[in-house]
């Protein structure tokens, strides 16, 4: 689904400066889900404005939640129920490719009041939602699959759930679990939660668990294979909520400064932040570069970059990036234990290798891993970058070399980062 031309990026000479990133997206959604079924108002600030989170707000506008936004839609004031939502009519909630918004609104609306239907993308439709409808069955749930079992548009029926020992399947999503764990202060009675398989995307759970903390329930975490959650709880609003910046979108700035040499600042994140992401930099760090830590920023200066092979399944998003800073660094790179890069935008484990060999990587694309060879000088093709803003926003930094890229579609950035472009501009000499 192509939507917007070409972009040229001509080689960038340098690199460096200060670029602040936008609000993080895990989080904006997140916040903006538990402030409207809290108690009272909720206030948040640097709330990423981008289609994933525009999807959320538009459904919960659809279930009545009252909100005000700024007008550059980076403030939002929340009305809060103080309880599930509760509609008379069948809402269709059209939710994008948004994982952020399917995943916790399959759960919370499952234990609201009313008919809804979930729907998303063609591509929605491909992402696995069944580990969640089969927890939330066991809580005694009533959602049925109108196309294909195990994957979105979902119907159901919202109900008193009852919580009790529900099995959730850990190996594909973290969001089914970040899902339940949101929903079930609201059911019935306590609830305590079994993780079977190995978890992934661990760090994801820590900012679901801190998020409602700031809305004032906690969890108890055995280690991440069980939590224990109690029923008939309340969330309360959290007042001021600031949305830290984007790690995941930080990324892509901290490579460029790592790969061609000037000093870069990203501020908005910081050694402070909950978002996994973070860790993103000391890879970047045992790849060579320098990086020092502030509370608010991360400064990256580069240095020659030697390749690294390394389990990345706690850092899903922010690994893509070091696919291709890989074509900076001396030797093989290998990036392991991310089956579920299948499973998310695009096949991503196909789409990268594909991407990359087309810029003369050798690459080996296995069933969850990726290793990658650069080649000694990068070949000029055009990017295709499959409705994934993340391919998008990586191939961009094949422009650090002396070769010019072609980003098919660059508007599908939109997704989590509208002017990530301009912002990748700021930095460049
Ligand atoms: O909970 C979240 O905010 C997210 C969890 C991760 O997904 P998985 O748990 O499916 O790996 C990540 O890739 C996604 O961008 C955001
Ligand atoms: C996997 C991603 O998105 P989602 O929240 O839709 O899962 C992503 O942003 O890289």
């Amino acid at each position: 689904m192509s939507r917007s031309a070409p972009l040229l990026l001509n080689p960038i000479s340098a690199i460096s400066g200060t670029v602040n990133v936008p609000g993080s997206k895990s989080l904006s959604n997140r916040a903006l889900l538990l402030a409207a079924v809290a108690k009272g108002e909720t206030h948040l600030t640097n709330l990423l404005d981008s289609e994933d989170i525009r999807h959320m707000l538009k459904a919960l506008t659809q279930l009545g939640v009252e909100y005000r936004l700024s007008d550059d839609k980076t403030e939002c004031w929340v009305q809060g129920l103080g309880q599930g939502f509760s509609v008379d009519t069948v809402q269709t909630l059209f939710l994008g490719n948004a994982g952020t918004a399917m995943r916790p609104l399959c759960a919370v609306l499952a234990t609201s009041n009313g008919e809804f239907e979930l729907t998303g993308e063609p591509r929605m439709e491909e992402r696995p939602i069944g580990a969640l409808v089969d927890a939330l069955r066991q809580a005694g749930a009533e959602i049925s699959y109108l196309k294909n079992d195990g994957y979105p548009p979902l119907k159901m029926k919202g109900r008193a759930l009852k919580g009790g020992k529900i099995s959730v399947e850990g190996t594909v999503s973290s969001q089914f679990l970040t899902a339940l764990l949101m929903a079930a202060p609201l059911f019935e009675s306590d609830s305590d939660i079994h993780i079977v398989g190995e978890l992934v995307s661990k760090p994801y759970i820590d900012i679901t668990l801190n998020t409602m903390a700031q809305f004032g329930i906690t969890v108890e975490n055995n280690n991440y294979q069980s939590f224990t959650v109690k029923g008939n709880q309340q969330y309360q609003a959290a007042g001021d909520f600031l949305v830290e910046g984007d790690a995941s979108s930080a990324s892509y700035f901290l490579a460029a400064g790592a790969i061609k040499g000037g000093t870069v600042r990203v501020t908005g994140v910081g050694k402070k932040s909950i978002q996994g992401d973070i860790r993103f930099a000391d890879v970047l760090e045992k790849m060579g570069a320098k990086i020092t830590w502030g509370d608010d920023y991360i400064d990256v200066t580069g240095a020659p970059l030697t390749a690294i092979d390394m389990d990345m399944n706690h850092i899903p998003d922010a690994a893509m990036t070091i696919a291709t800073t890989a074509l900076f660094a001396e030797g093989t790179t290998s990036i392991r234990n991310i089956y579920n890069w299948r499973v998310k935008e695009t096949d991503r484990l196909a789409a990268m290798a594909c991407e990359l060999r087309k810029v003369g990587a050798d690459v080996i694309e296995g069933h969850d891993y990726i290793t990658i060879t650069p080649p000694k000088q990068l070949i000029q093709t055009d990017i295709d970058t499959y409705d994934d803003h993340r391919v998008a926003m990586c191939f961009s930094l094949v422009a650090l070399s002396d070769t010019p890229v072609t980003i098919n579609d660059p508007d599908c950035t939109a997704k989590t980062f509208p002017d990530y472009f301009t912002r990748l501009k700021q930095i460049s000499g």
